[in-house]
């Protein structure tokens, strides 16, 4: 039966560059196109951690390298550069892949902003990592010299952190919800969306952050009504105790269960801690609705739950 399917995409699932970044959409590309033949109705969000992390960085250096000729460019607009270079990318593979296959759809990008608590208490705890995998000692030397904050990535190396603000309203919903009723693949809520705070004068400022995908997935999956959240990532299970000696993979976990879990520290926090819980809240959000994780190559299996982590009430 056909589904009103919303597909997370990892930001570290699009490559380092942009040489990698359109290879990786081929791949990203046939997964999703894989649902639409299905006669899945699918709206597709993407990461950015390392894109905006990237983007900001070359913007740094340019004002650096002329404080006079170049002004420093903020977070938020490195966000919306990022969902406008994904998107181009993403959105001419997925077309590629449809006219290949004979579905004749639109496909559209909507550089979405997406309204966050300036009064969140995220903007005082940064979480979100960004930008590239680094040692501890070239961590430590940006710390020094630039001032940035730095976590350990769930083994996988040193990165940039700043603030993730939960996202609270999807400012173009009706422009993304009159896409997908018209039949069109809209690629909607790109890095998490471009963190916005209302001012009360119409005018929305940008702020200094990016929301974590996963959560604003989840608010757009409930937005639009969806059945279901399908997060794919590098993994094609959540576990247990990940990466030590006696770990487990999960086929199946209740939002109670994925809250206990996520209460004892078993996810790693701003990589698979918010998908377990943006799905946890999906799968609660209404009876009959469901999430999956799994490996983006594996996202077709998953559906049709021979792998990956399922997440029902
Ligand atoms: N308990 C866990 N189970 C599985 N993977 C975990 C767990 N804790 C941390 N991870 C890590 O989280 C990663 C997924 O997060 P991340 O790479 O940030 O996602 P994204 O695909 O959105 O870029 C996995 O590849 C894995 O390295
Ligand atoms: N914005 C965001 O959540 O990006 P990643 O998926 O790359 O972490």
């Amino acid at each position: 039966m056909s589904k009103r399917i919303v597909v997370a995409l990892g930001g570290n699932a699009l490559g380092k560059n942009l040489p990698e970044q359109m290879q990786a959409v081929q791949v990203t590309s046939k997964a999703i196109v894989d649902l639409i033949e299905q006669g899945n109705e699918v709206v597709v969000v993407h990461g950015n951690g390392p894109q905006v992390g990237m983007i900001a960085n070359a913007m740094t250096e340019l004002t650096r390298s002329d404080p006079e000729k170049y002004i420093p460019c903020p977070l938020s607009v490195c966000g919306a550069m990022s969902q406008g270079y994904i998107g181009y990318d993403l959105q001419n593979a997925l077309r590629e892949e449809m006219e290949r296959r004979g579905i004749d759809k639109g496909v559209a990008t909507v550089l979405t902003q997406v309204e966050v608590d300036p009064a969140d208490p995220a903007f005082e705890n940064p979480t979100k990592p960004i930008g590239s995998f680094m040692s501890k000692e070239e961590a430590e030397s940006l710390k020094e010299s630039r001032g940035y904050d730095f976590v350990e990535d769930s083994g996988r190396g040193y990165r940039r952190v700043v603030a993730s603000p939960r996202p609270k309203r999807i400012v173009e919903l009706d422009t993304i919800s009159s896409l997908v009723a018209a039949n069109h693949v809209v690629i909607a809520c790109g890095g998490g969306g471009i963190p916005v705070e209302p001012t009360g004068n119409h005018h929305l400022k940008g702020a200094a952050a990016v929301i974590d995908k996963d959560f604003a997935a989840e608010l757009l999956a409930e937005s639009l009504d969806a059945d279901y959240l399908v997060i794919l990532t590098a993994v094609e299970k959540v576990a247990v105790r990940f990466g030590k000696p006696d770990e487990e993979w999960l086929d199946a976990l209740t939002p109670e269960r994925a809250h206990e879990l996520a209460d004892a520290g078993e996810f790693g926090k701003g990589s698979m801690e918010p998908k377990v819980l943006a799905a946890a809240a999906f799968a609660e959000s209404k009876p009959g609705r469901s999430a999956l994780i799994t490996l983006l190559e594996k996202a077709r299996d998953g559906i049709d739950g021979k792998t990956g982590t399922t997440i029902r009430a």
